[in-house]
């Protein structure tokens, strides 16, 4: 598939961060709009004025994506409803991670010895390629390591997410590869926020899997297995369920239900905090792919995993 460089410029949104490569796949590029890097994929400012691509398919679905930590805050299906949930406390000035959407644990879930949930959801992530296939716009972000991860975690890493959307589903598609010249290993999640109504929320599928309760010490997480069909949230959940299935199914409480499909995200977290976040906690569940055990890399190996959320 060929692949096309093109010198690209947007009235205050030149950023390093900004350098697309567009490729060509079945549809004619959208040369007239000069935000528009791609058909469906534009370059906005979003909140704080930082750079937000929104993606559009011709189907009729939405989502939008911050470059500031790699971060989807939303995907709308063709009904106009936003799947996903941002809260009411999110800031947008990157001194905090956003809080909601798609965040990135990366490359450590947490707890450990840097701080919660790693660095890659407060790093400005670049975009490298757009492209729109049959009517569905793709975006491709990446992370290398700098100064800021270099304090943190001494190794050379690229991160390549892939996002791709669809009339009645988005797919992610994470490449970690080690570019360092000594072993490193990492964990990682997607810390998923849905928009949902807490008493009606359930999610199916992960009955007989081993948890990890992080409730009420998350340093000291207690082992159990998961003996209910249906998962529903009456108070505070914060649990790890080990080797997950491939699919899970989330009543989102709303009339909708989500199937989140995955390949080598071999975990699960839940995570409603209940009373701790008084003011949006029946409005929002957290289910997260992810990888708690560590995953090692040796120089130049790479580790894929992808996830894909779709309704029926
Ligand atoms: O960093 P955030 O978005 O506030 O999320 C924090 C929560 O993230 C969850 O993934 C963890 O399991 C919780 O223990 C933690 O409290």
């Amino acid at each position: 598939m060929a692949m096309v460089s093109m010198p690209f410029s947007v009235p205050g949104l030149n950023s390093p961060n900004l350098r697309p490569t567009k490729r060509y796949s079945g549809m004619a590029f959208a040369t007239s709009n000069k935000e528009a890097v791609s058909l469906g994929v534009k370059i906005t400012q979003g909140e704080g004025n930082l750079p937000k691509l929104v993606l559009t398919s011709d189907g009729g679905s939405e989502a939008e994506v911050y470059l500031f930590g790699g971060c989807i805050t939303s995907w709308k299906v063709p009904s106009g409803r936003d799947l996903l949930f941002v809260r009411p406390d999110a800031v947008f000035d990157k001194k905090k991670p956003i809080s909601g959407g798609i965040p990135h644990c990366f490359p450590q879930f947490g707890p450990g010895t840097m701080q919660q949930h790693g660095f890659a959801r407060n790093m400005d992530w670049s975009l490298v390629e757009s492209e729109n296939v049959e009517g569905n716009p793709i975006v491709t972000l990446e992370l290398k390591d700098g100064p800021y991860s270099r304090a943190m975690w001494d190794f050379s890493f690229q991160a390549r997410y892939k996002v791709i959307l669809n009339t009645k589903s988005i797919s992610t598609e994470l490449i970690v590869t080690n570019t360092d010249n000594k072993p490193f290993s990492f964990s990682t999640a997607l810390h998923t926020y849905f928009r949902a109504s807490i008493t009606g929320v359930s999610v199916r599928g992960l009955k007989g899997c081993k948890t990890l309760n992080k409730d009420p010490d998350p340093k000291n997480p207690i082992e159990g297995r998961e003996e209910r069909d249906a998962i529903t949230f009456p108070g505070f959940v914060d649990c790890i369920y080990l080797n997950a299935p491939e699919e899970l199914h989330l009543d989102n409480g709303l009339g909708d239900v989500i199937s989140i499909r995955n390949t080598n995200w071999s975990d699960t977290v839940l995570w409603n905090p209940h009373l701790q976040m008084e003011a949006c906690y029946k409005d929002f569940v957290c289910v997260e792919n992810a990888k708690i055990g560590t995953v090692q890399l040796e120089p130049e190996q790479a580790w894929i995993a992808k996830q894909h959320l779709s309704i029926g």
